[in-house]
């Protein structure tokens, strides 16, 4: 079974690194501060090797995931400096929002590459979304064992890296925007009387159930909505009150301002 690495095993990394381990492969983790290893590890159980040193790491890893910051590549690859040479290639898969590939290789000998994703937190328990494009001439086997590693983690697909900053705001960021609108619901259920646990399992619930309608019967969400909306309904008369409030224009604005930023970052990157 192959071994995958992974370094900066933090909210996102270790959101990937359950799916992984669920796939039923042994991975390298290797994280700045010990404690959240501690902590995965507890939760996980079995099969998490803990690396104080990096070289183990890189030269017994067929992938490895870099899970730390944007900003944070630099300092790494300077720390991995001696241990990442031309003679012995390596497969390096990269999280980080606005580091394009061409970026990525620059950390790298030219023998090495990248696979670069966007991926999101739900992929720690399944029903996460990434999108993934890769340097020129990636091994094919190295891809399948990505997406291998990746079966537990929920849609896994290669998009050209033109629309990565779409992805962005689209996948990577929008589940905190749904986490507003489960907050924003339940605080109203408790405003009526609902106790917190009672509100935030019916809109948590609510929004998991419309989401499978989506995906499940393959409706336009405008149809799906219609279905809803009784004449002088009160369903009706939510819907209008969420139009008269910008509602579908502040979701415009939300996604947006996510995509710009991941364009910003990306131009500043550049530089
Ligand atoms: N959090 C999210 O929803 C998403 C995050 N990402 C990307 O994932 C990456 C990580 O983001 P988060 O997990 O949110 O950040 P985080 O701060 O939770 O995790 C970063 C981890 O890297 C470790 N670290 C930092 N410097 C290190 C070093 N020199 N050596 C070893 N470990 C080091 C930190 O201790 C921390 O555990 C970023 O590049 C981000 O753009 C991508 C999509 C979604
Ligand atoms: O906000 C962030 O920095 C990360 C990148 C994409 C989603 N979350």
């Amino acid at each position: 079974m192959p071994t995958i690495g992974m370094i900066g095993v933090g909210n996102m990394g270790s959101a990937i690194a359950k799916a992984i381990l669920k796939a039923g492969y042994s991975m390298i983790l290797h994280n700045r501060t010990q404690e959240k290893l501690a902590d995965l590890a507890e939760q996980v159980g079995a099969d998490v090797v803990k690396s104080e040193s990096l070289d183990e790491l890189i030269n017994e890893s067929d992938i490895i995931f870099i899970g730390v910051k944007p900003n944070q590549f630099g300092t790494i690859f300077e720390q991995l400096d001696d241990l990442v040479i031309e003679s012995k290639p390596k497969t390096w898969v990269s999280m980080a929002a606005g580091l394009s590939i061409a970026q990525l290789e620059a950390f790298t000998p030219a023998s090495h590459k990248w696979i670069r994703t966007m991926p999101n937190t739900p992929v720690e328990i399944g029903e996460g979304y990434i999108a993934y494009c890769t340097s020129k001439n990636t091994d094919d086997e190295k891809i399948t064992l990505f997406e291998k590693s990746l079966q537990y983690a929920g849609i896994v697909e290669a998009i050209p890296e033109s629309l990565f900053n779409a992805v962005t705001g689209l996948a990577g960021s929008s589940p905190a925007f749904i986490y507003q609108l489960i907050e924003a619901m339940s605080d109203v259920g408790v405003e009526y009387g609902l106790s917190r646990e009672q509100s935030r399992k019916m809109a948590s619930q609510a929004v998991k159930g419309a989401s499978s309608m989506v995906i499940e019967t393959g409706m336009h969400p405008g149809e799906l909505k219609d279905k809803v909306t009784s004449p002088n309904g009160t369903t009706i008369a939510g819907v209008v009150a969420l139009e008269h409030a910008g509602f579908k224009s502040a979701i415009n604005k939300g996604v947006t301002a996510a995509i710009n930023k991941s364009i910003q970052m990306s131009n500043k990157e550049k530089k």
